[in-house]
């Protein structure tokens, strides 16, 4: 059955309920859609057949009591393969979010959540005929830029960059775990790169650097003399980022009280800045990122499983860098090449005994200390191969201090940490370079181990 629009873009709605396709048939019409409609898969396929269809928003389960999303999964991998340039959305229940996902995997674009607003129904439909008729939306300049920078040689974190790229175009909340330094700020500005929102902005919150009372300012804003020291009304981070993306890093820092506050908006998506009397709303994808483990947080009471839910639609782990050794060399050569430019010695290449270097050693920093670690040696090198004395490595003691214990971890964290503030006079953003660590990171671990900061040392 079709009911016309006033454009010619035809888009076909399967789901077995009638009164779930008649709003979808008037909401879609309304925008002036074309508007198709099939009560199971096998009628959604005969008219595939006969009509130029542009986008299909199918349910994921058309037996009574099924819940499983077989038939809708079934549905999607038979698009991929039989029409691989159509858009498929998804809808599903939020309990069955997981279901959406898989269907991201076989191809589906997004998925929309039952029951929904009509405003975001229609702002996800929109933004994927968007990126149909302008590819170039989804994938400018940029994103082969950022792309070009991002090393993944191992199976690992390839398979990282797959899944990154097929939840880049939906709407979906990615949480991205791993340890310091392995590369979630990148593929956070990734995954906005590669998203229908592109064209908006990219904006980061480190919540780790926020102060506990300035949370709400930071992310809602303020109206001028809400409290000491709002000397102006000044725009939080949620309204900046606008409908691009907001990136909230060093998750798991964020107190029980200002997870409260953010749960509550994320679920309202609606917002007020401190001491303001008008509400705004909430357009922004979410992503965030920790090194923290989340699961083990939760069970300490430090983290709510509730926020963890929202935050978490898609969550994807990258691998640390010694788990995917095949990295390793060639993040080394691009940080060589790039870094030697910088410092005009573009021809500079590393010795077998320096690789084998870099191949023994932990890095507990991951790929930010690789880096810093290359960057000492191109610095220091005085001919035109880096020796592996010439890497400020030591790999055997660094096995060594694995391999015997000698001390308990948190106790040669914490004489790292006030070796690193000696030697650089307190500098704090010194001291996190010289540990291949984020200042907020290093900020926590002080507080961890209770070092005092000092104006002199
Ligand atoms: N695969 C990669 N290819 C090239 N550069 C990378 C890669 N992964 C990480 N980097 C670089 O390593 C540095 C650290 O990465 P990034 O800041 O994204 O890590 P992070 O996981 O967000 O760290 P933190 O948890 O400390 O905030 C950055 O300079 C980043 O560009």
């Amino acid at each position: 059955m079709k009911s016309q629009g006033s454009s010619n873009r035809n888009i076909l709605v399967v789901d077995d309920q009638v009164d779930i396709r008649t709003t979808i048939q008037f909401l879609l019409n309304n925008k002036g859609f074309n508007v198709w409609e099939a009560e199971s898969p096998e009628h959604a396929k005969s008219i595939i057949q006969t009509v130029a269809i542009d986008m299909v928003i199918t349910d994921m389960n058309f037996q009574k009591d099924t819940t499983s999303g077989k038939e809708g999964l079934e549905f999607v991998a038979y698009l991929k393969q039989h029409h691989p340039k159509l858009t498929v959305l998804v809808m599903t229940a939020w309990s069955t979010v997981s279901i959406a996902v898989q269907a991201m995997q076989l191809g589906a674009r997004d998925f929309i959540e039952k029951p929904w607003e009509n405003s975001d129904f229609f702002e996800i439909v929109e933004r994927q005929i968007n990126i149909a008729e302008s590819p170039a939306l989804a994938l400018p300049g940029n994103e082969s830029l950022i792309s070009s920078e991002i090393i993944a040689e191992s199976d690992s974190f390839n398979r990282v960059l797959e899944n990154v790229k097929k939840v880049a175009m939906s709407h979906a909340s990615v949480l991205l775990t791993g340890e310091n330094g392995t590369g979630k700020s990148l593929l956070a500005h990734y995954i906005h790169q590669c998203s229908g929102r592109n064209n908006a902005p990219f904006v980061t919150v480190n919540l780790g650097a926020v102060p506990e009372q300035l949370f709400e300012s930071e992310l809602f804003g303020h109206k001028r003399g809400a409290f000491t020291g709002a000397i102006e009304d000044r725009q939080g981070r949620v309204s900046l980022a606008g409908k691009g993306s907001l990136f909230l890093d060093e998750l798991a820092t964020t107190s029980m009280a200002n997870q409260a506050k953010l749960l509550r908006v994320l679920e309202t998506k609606e917002f007020e800045a401190v001491g303001g009397t008008s509400t705004e709303f909430m357009g922004c994808r979410l992503i965030s990122a920790t090194n923290a483990n989340l699961v083990e947080e939760i069970k300490a009471q430090n983290f709510r499983e509730d926020l963890y839910y929202r935050l978490n639609t898609i969550e994807i782990n990258i691998p640390a860098l010694r788990e995917r050794a095949e990295d390793i060399v060639p993040l080394a050569h691009h940080y060589l090449q790039k870094i030697g430019v910088e410092y005009g010695k573009p021809e500079l290449t590393l010795s077998a005994n320096a690789k084998d270097k870099l191949l023994a050693y932990q890095w507990p920093g991951n790929t930010r200390e690789l880096k810093h670690v290359i960057e000492r040696a191109v610095i220091f090198s005085d001919t035109a191969t880096i020796e592996s004395n010439d890497l400020a490595l030591n790999a055997e003691s660094s096995k060594q201090v694995i391999r015997n214990q000698i001390e308990p971890l948190a106790k040669v964290e914490e004489a790292l940490i006030i070796q690193a503030l000696k030697q650089s006079n307190g500098n704090i953003n010194v001291s996190a370079e010289m540990l291949g660590i984020s200042r907020s990171a290093l900020y926590r671990r002080i507080e961890k181990h209770g070092v005092k900061l000092k104006n002199s040392y």
